[in-house]
Order: structure tokens, then C-alpha cells, then sequence
């Protein structure tokens, strides 16, 4: 199994970037985990303790389990990717039964941060997009597909999207074997990457 990691700031691209590598690769030989479905289970708190959490620092991840997950995948044993929702700041009560495939993608902001899943991936990919290009994306998709409004956005860019940004996910980029850079759409490197992945799967 060829475990890729695709890591960078809120915004810059990974699940554009994953969708455009996946969609032309045959179902069956290629898996993606989300990091996002790996936020710690909040279910004993209320809605307003919620959405008070730094989603944006490390201990906001259930890192364990998603090791835990990764490892099973490896040998061979399908997981339950847990579902997350965006709206409730939860975990659902869903699972996807995600099987073992020859490559599996692992993208998130933080993945990079954890030692332990850094030693599980065979590559190491950031994706890269300024700062106002990633604030700007992410106000316009968190107000159409996460049920966000604009002040909630900017709040949470100005108190830890920002400062955990700067702390801990751009710092990670010197782990990367690739950089991709994605102020503009790159379809270079997706070809790159997808090389490398149908040599791993002919
Ligand atoms: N290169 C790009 N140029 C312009 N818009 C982009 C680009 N990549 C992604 N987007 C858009 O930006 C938003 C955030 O992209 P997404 O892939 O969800 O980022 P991430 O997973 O890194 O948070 C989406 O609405 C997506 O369509
Ligand atoms: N309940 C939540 C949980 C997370 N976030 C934000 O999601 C971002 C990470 O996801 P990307 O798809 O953008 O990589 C992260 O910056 C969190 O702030 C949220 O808004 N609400």
C-alpha cells in the first residue's frame, strides 16, 4: 500500500486537489481519508461549547484513532471512516466502511503536525495558496456549504484560524517531498502526482 498525505492551510485546495487526482484513477485501487472526519468526538458538550473549539490546533484531532485507522488499512482490514458534520461541529452517528486499496490519500490541515502518521506516509505533499486567496475561498465556501455567516468566518480567522496556522500547519511544510503550489488551478502537478500513483497501481 502507497500512503500519500496531502497537508496546507484551510482553503488552499487539498479536497480540489484529491478530487481532480481520484477522478480519473480506476475506483477500486485508490482510497481517500479526511482528516476532518477525525475531529474529536464533542458529543458530552453543548451546541455553544462547540462552537467554541480551536478546530485549528492539534489536540482538536482524534490523531489516535486515525493512526489506529491507517494501520488497520495496511493490513489489510476495512475501517469505519467516521462522518462529520460541519453544521452540528460533530460527529455524526454515520460511518463509511472504507476498504484497504493499493494508494490511500490522507488529506488534512494538521496531519503533518502528528510524528507518528508522518512516518506512515510514503509521500509527503503541501499545498500551497497565499493567505488572502485561502481566507478568501474559505469565507465563500464555509457561507455556501457549511452554514457559516460572514461574521463567524472572519471571528474565527481573527482568534485561531490565523494564529494556529502560523504555530503549527505552515511549519510543516518542511516535512513535504512535494509543494504544490495553488493560487491558480495546477493541473501540472495533479498529472505529476497521478503518475506516480499509476505506476504504483499498473
Ligand atoms: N486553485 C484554485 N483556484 C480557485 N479556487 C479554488 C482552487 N482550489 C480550490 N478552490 C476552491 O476553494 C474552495 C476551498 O477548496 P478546498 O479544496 O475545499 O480546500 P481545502 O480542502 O484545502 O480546505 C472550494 O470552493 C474550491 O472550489
Ligand atoms: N466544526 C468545525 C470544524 C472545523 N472547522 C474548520 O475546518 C477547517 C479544516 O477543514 P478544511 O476542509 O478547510 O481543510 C479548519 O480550518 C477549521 O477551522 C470548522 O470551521 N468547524
Amino acid at each position: 500500500m502507497l500512503i500519500i498525505g496531502i497537508a496546507g492551510g484551510t482553503g488552499c485546495g487539498k479536497t480540489t486537489v484529491v478530487n481532480q487526482i481520484v477522478n480519473e484513477l480506476p475506483e477500486e485501487e485508490v482510497g481517500v481519508i479526511s482528516q476532518d472526519s477525525y475531529y474529536n468526538d464533542t458529543s458530552h458538550l453543548s451546541y455553544d461549547e462547540r462552537i467554541n473549539i480551536n478546530f485549528d490546533h492539534p489536540r482538536a484531532i482524534d490523531f489516535e484513532l486515525l493512526h489506529n485507522h491507517l494501520i488497520q488499512l495496511k493490513k489489510g482490514t476495512p475501517i469505519h471512516q467516521p462522518v462529520y458534520s460541519f453544521v452540528k461541529h460533530n460527529r455524526t452517528n454515520d460511518t463509511i466502511l472504507t476498504h484497504p486499496r493499493k494508494v490511500m490519500i490522507v488529506e488534512g490541515i494538521l496531519i503533518l503536525t502528528h510524528p507518528e502518521l508522518r512516518e506512515l506516509f510514503d509521500i509527503k505533499i503541501y499545498v500551497h495558496a497565499d493567505s488572502d486567496e485561502r481566507l478568501i475561498r474559505r469565507i465563500k465556501r464555509d457561507l455556501t456549504e457549511r452554514g457559516r455567516d460572514i461574521e463567524e468566518v472572519l471571528q474565527r480567522y481573527q482568534s485561531t484560524l490565523k494564529p494556529m496556522h502560523q504555530q503549527f500547519i505552515e511549519p510543516t511544510k518542511e516535512y513535504a517531498d512535494i509543494i504544490i503550489p495553488n493560487n491558480k488551478y495546477n493541473t501540472v502537478a495533479v498529472d505529476i502526482v497521478r503518475t506516480i500513483i499509476n505506476e504504483k497501481i499498473s
